[in-house]
């Protein structure tokens, strides 16, 4: 690989970007919210859309069922996504993984512009849920392999990929196959490469070695046989709204600490040497507050706040399903209300360890109340933390893409999100898994008004397939 091939990728990068934002365009039209039973539907037309894109680019594809979701056996899994391009046994072969489900999203939410149309501002921002996570990334190596053959530069390795359609709902069902096709579909993977997390701020690119876990929960409190006038039973009956509030309020404190007795003995105690990793990192608190979007910060400095993200555990109240919750002043009171909440988790915190203190911490709570409705615990779902080596030639390689497309040297982050597979791969696998992200701190995933930015979108595209060449152990001078 001479300079010039790059040259030559990157201008027809430049040159299709509109094709390659009309691909976005018809991916963000795909309304694929994984936890959402009606949409399931449209879940497996974005797996069957992404596949015939990948076999219009000459790749083969098997969208391989993956039986019923467990807890809702109504429903299938949405497929997942194994396809190939490139049998060259000189070559490395990289295995890439994304999701092509999204997070659910209305215009009544507070969107500014319909959640799936891809609207486009005058600052190059392309807003629409799913652009950035992960369906802006996951094209990027499709626009990477158009550009290619458009340029007619070969592409340097094999290329193995497995698209999943559940990774917003823990990545139910995919481990099992990860498991049985280790020694098959991925046996010639040599590295894996997962481009589903965030720069930090919004100049820097950076290299992920590290996601932190999730611990997913909900408590459902019961009593009253239906709902009920506040006016005629309030003060006669134990609510459950009331029960849940208690408990929930009793799970973490506004300054973010676990209330769990326990929890904290579970994480690795700090290092001088790794205390020493933060201070270099290209971040300030005006990156935090801009991605905020408010000065709403914990911490009071950069350093605190960067370990709180990657090296400490969270614990986030999500929703109660059944509460009364639209504008107007109902007097009700609810019959039934399931309580949501997740722990992040990093190491030394193991999945079950967790889940005992956190199901005693509940019934604790719960008995204190002398409550006479019942309450039940359950798990939602669970996906350990990951960190991997850095010090190996696949960060080497992203780290010289970095440098030739943004002409800078990558910080080298943890995520403060999940990506359960990312563990599965290193583990049943036993390659070395790298997170190259794409989007910026500001994208807004999972909330309202998520972008991506097209500089993002078409500097990333180049990214990723300039990767590809450093990952092939080509000559790059
Ligand atoms: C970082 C990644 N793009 C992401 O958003 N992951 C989700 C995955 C998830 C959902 N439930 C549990 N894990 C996340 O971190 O919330
Ligand atoms: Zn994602
Ligand atoms: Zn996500």
């Amino acid at each position: 690989m001479t300079p010039h091939h790059l040259d030559s990728y990157f201008k027809h990068v430049d040159g299709l970007q509109d094709k390659f934002i009309d691909r976005l365009r018809e991916a963000v039209a795909i309304p694929s919210i994984s936890s959402e039973d009606a949409r399931r539907p449209d879940v497996v037309k974005m797996g069957e859309w992404l596949a015939a894109q990948i076999r219009a680019l000459g790749g083969t594809v098997e969208l391989r069922p993956l039986g019923r979701q467990p807890g809702r056996e109504h429903l299938d899994l949405p497929p997942c996504l194994l396809g190939r391009l490139g049998d060259d046994p000189t070559k490395r072969t990289i295995l890439l993984y994304g999701h092509y489900d999204v997070q659910p999203a209305q215009k009544s939410d507070g969107w500014a512009t319909d959640p799936f149309t891809l609207s486009i501002d005058d600052k190059g921002r392309m807003f629409g849920r799913g652009s950035t996570d992960d369906k802006g990334p996951v094209l990027g190596w499709l626009n990477a392999i158009e550009a290619h053959q458009k340029a007619g530069v070969e592409l340097p390795v094999n290329l193995l990929m497995c698209f999943e359609g559940m990774e917003e709902n823990g990545s139910e069902g995919l481990d099992d196959t990860i498991k049985s096709e280790a020694k098959g579909f991925f046996k010639d993977a040599d590295v894996v490469c997962i481009s589903d997390n965030y720069w930090l701020g919004t100049e820097k690119p950076c290299l992920t070695y590290g996601v932190r876990g999730c611990n997913y929960y909900s408590v459902e409190i019961s009593g009253p046989g239906q709902d009920l006038h506040s006016g005629v039973y309030g003060g006669l009956a134990h609510e459950p709204m009331t029960d849940l509030i208690k408990i929930m309020g009793s799970l973490v404190d506004p300054d973010g600490k676990i209330l769990i007795k326990g929890i904290d003995e579970l994480v690795a105690p700090l290092t001088d040497a790794e205390a020493a990793l933060y201070p270099p990192i290209a971040f300030t608190m005006q990156d935090l507050h801009q991605s905020l979007g408010n000065e709403v910060a914990i911490h009071g400095n950069k350093n605190d706040a960067l370990m709180h993200k990657m090296r400490y555990p969270s614990l986030s109240l999500h929703g109660i399903e059944g509460a009364f919750y639209t504008p107007g002043a109902k007097t009700v009171i609810p019959a039934k209300v399931i309580g949501k909440f997740s722990v992040r988790t990093v190491p030394n915190m193991e999945i079950d360890d967790v889940t005992k203190l956190v199901h005693k911490h509940v019934e604790e709570q719960f008995a204190k109340l002398k409550s006479k409705n019942k309450m039940k615990f359950n798990i939602v779902h669970c996906g350990k933390w990951w960190v991997e080596n850095p010090n190996h030639w696949n960060y080497t390689a992203a780290a010289k893409a970095v440098e030739r497309v943004y002409g800078v040297q990558p910080d080298m982050t943890r995520e403060g999100g999940s990506i359960p597979v990312t563990l599965t791969f290193q583990e049943q696998l036993g390659k070395n898994v790298l997170l190259l992200p794409m989007g910026s701190s500001t994208d807004a995933a999972h909330s309202i008004n998520e972008k991506l930015d097209k500089r993002n979108y078409i500097e990333g595209t180049k990214l990723l397939g300039a990767y590809l060449h450093y990952a092939a152990g080509e000559p790059t001078s």
